[in-house]
């Protein structure tokens, strides 16, 4: 089977997309693929959400040899954690991305010209809802799983808040539910250095070409968080790159810095970037005990020992408090010098982990328990 590339497109006279910012799209698009069958009963979907680069290749096993590789291939496929001969695995480009999906690159009908910095502004929430109308569409009723890491983990979560009884499991990796003012502090880095960009022409600077400089930098910035103090010493210490007399890790960053500008857009940066930082599960019900008595679904939250992002302390904590509440909910952590970008990395631990858990989940559903009672064994070792 050949997966190519899909769009699902509607006007707002076929469905009223607005934002919980108050912006209704007079056209949406979702750029999305799938791999696997949707069964009979239309129940067996698994929805796969990227992190802030990301896009809706998740997986390339499926796709002509020269295809580029999906950025979740080891996890995806006949008899990989995400089996595809069992499941039905979706991703889809997320609201306000840059590939695909509607977003500040794409044309706004009402201008004849791209948003740009005229878009409105996004949360986590309306990427999730966007991927419900994406769901109705494909004629999912119910989902296995939804899961993902790092800004695909607050969707994860969002996704157990926003719609419980449409998901039976969610998997949020490295993630929260609610971004640490250090995250914050950091991505304000990133939005300094690309406003920072005479380039960047106060957000107009589609026809003259990307804030390369300002984009770069935050991308160097947003680099160096992604990954540990461990691993720079393991992989370039203090060494020299011969061919440029810089550092070696320096020359790594601006590697990443230049080709993250060949590859994304600036304003669609900042779009994500705030979409993070606004991100906090507890928003629309007040408080967050309120916010977690409505997940229905079994949780499994996975956290990564170096990241220094996402603290695993604050993750086994939200699942403590998702527990007293009486919720489903289990902690496991990846051991790994790779920082927080093990969730694209270190698949020879994520993937045993998910699988157990799917299977699990499968397991306790099939005999009629519930995750409740399954969970008494395991809650007080968290
Ligand atoms: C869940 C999501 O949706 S995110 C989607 C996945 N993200 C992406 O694919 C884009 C972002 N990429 C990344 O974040 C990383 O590449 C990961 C996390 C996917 C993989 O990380 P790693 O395997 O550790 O890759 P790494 O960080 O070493 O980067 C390798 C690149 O650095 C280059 N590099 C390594 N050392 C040096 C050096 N000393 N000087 C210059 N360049 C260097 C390599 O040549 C390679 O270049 P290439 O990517 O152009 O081929
Ligand atoms: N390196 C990944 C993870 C960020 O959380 C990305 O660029 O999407």
């Amino acid at each position: 089977m050949i997966v190519k590339e899909r769009f699902f497109s509607f006007t707002r006279d076929e469905i009223a997309f607005t934002t919980e910012s108050g912006y209704t799209f007079d056209e949406v698009q979702v750029a999305y693929e799938t791999y696997g069958s949707l069964n009979e009963d239309k129940d067996n979907a698994i929805l796969v959400l990227h992190a802030l680069s990301g896009d809706a290749h998740a997986a390339g096993f499926y796709t002509p040899q020269d295809a580029k590789p999906g950025w979740w291939d080891p996890m995806i496929g006949p008899g990989r954690a995400l089996d595809t001969e069992k499941f039905y695995v979706i991703c889809s480009n997320v609201l306000g991305g840059c590939r695909g999906t509607t977003g500040p690159t794409s044309l706004n009908p009402a201008i004849g010209k791209p948003y740009g910095i005229s878009f409105p502004s996004i949360n986590i929430r309306d990427m999730v809802r966007l991927q419900k109308v994406l769901l109705d569409h494909l004629g999912v009723k119910k989902l296995k799983l939804a899961i993902g890491g790092s800004m695909g983990g607050m969707q994860a979560l969002e996704w157990a808040v926003t719609f419980p009884d449409f998901v039976e499991a969610v998997v949020p990796i490295a993630t929260t539910h609610k971004l640490s003012p250090l995250a914050i502090a950091f991505n304000y880095l990133g939005i300094k250095a690309i406003e920072n960009d005479p380039e960047w022409r106060d957000g107009d600077y589609l026809e003259y070409g990307q804030p390369a400089k300002g984009l770069s930098l935050a991308r160097m910035i947003g680099t160096i968080t992604y990954k540990s103090d461990e691993l720079f010493k393991r992989r370039f210490d203090r060494a020299i790159n011969p061919d440029t007399g810089l550092f070696q890790v320096e020359s790594y960053l601006d590697h990443h810095g230049e080709s993250f500008v060949r590859r994304f857009d600036a304003n669609t940066y900042l779009y994500l970037v705030r979409a993070m930082n606004e991100h906090d599960i507890s928003k629309p019900y007040g408080s967050l005990e309120r916010t977690i008595r409505r997940i229905r679904s079994r949780v499994l939250m996975i956290g990564i020992d170096t990241d220094m992002l996402y603290f695993p302390d604050d993750m086994r904590n939200f699942i403590r408090r998702l527990n007293t509440a009486g919720g489903y909910g289990e902690y496991k952590e990846i051991k790994s010098c790779q920082g927080h970008d093990a969730f694209l990395i270190d698949f020879d631990q994520l993937s045993p982990i998910v699988k157990e858990f799917l299977e699990g989940t499968e397991e306790i559903l099939d005999s009629g328990r519930n995750f409740s009672d399954y969970n008494q064994s395991f809650r007080n070792n968290i």
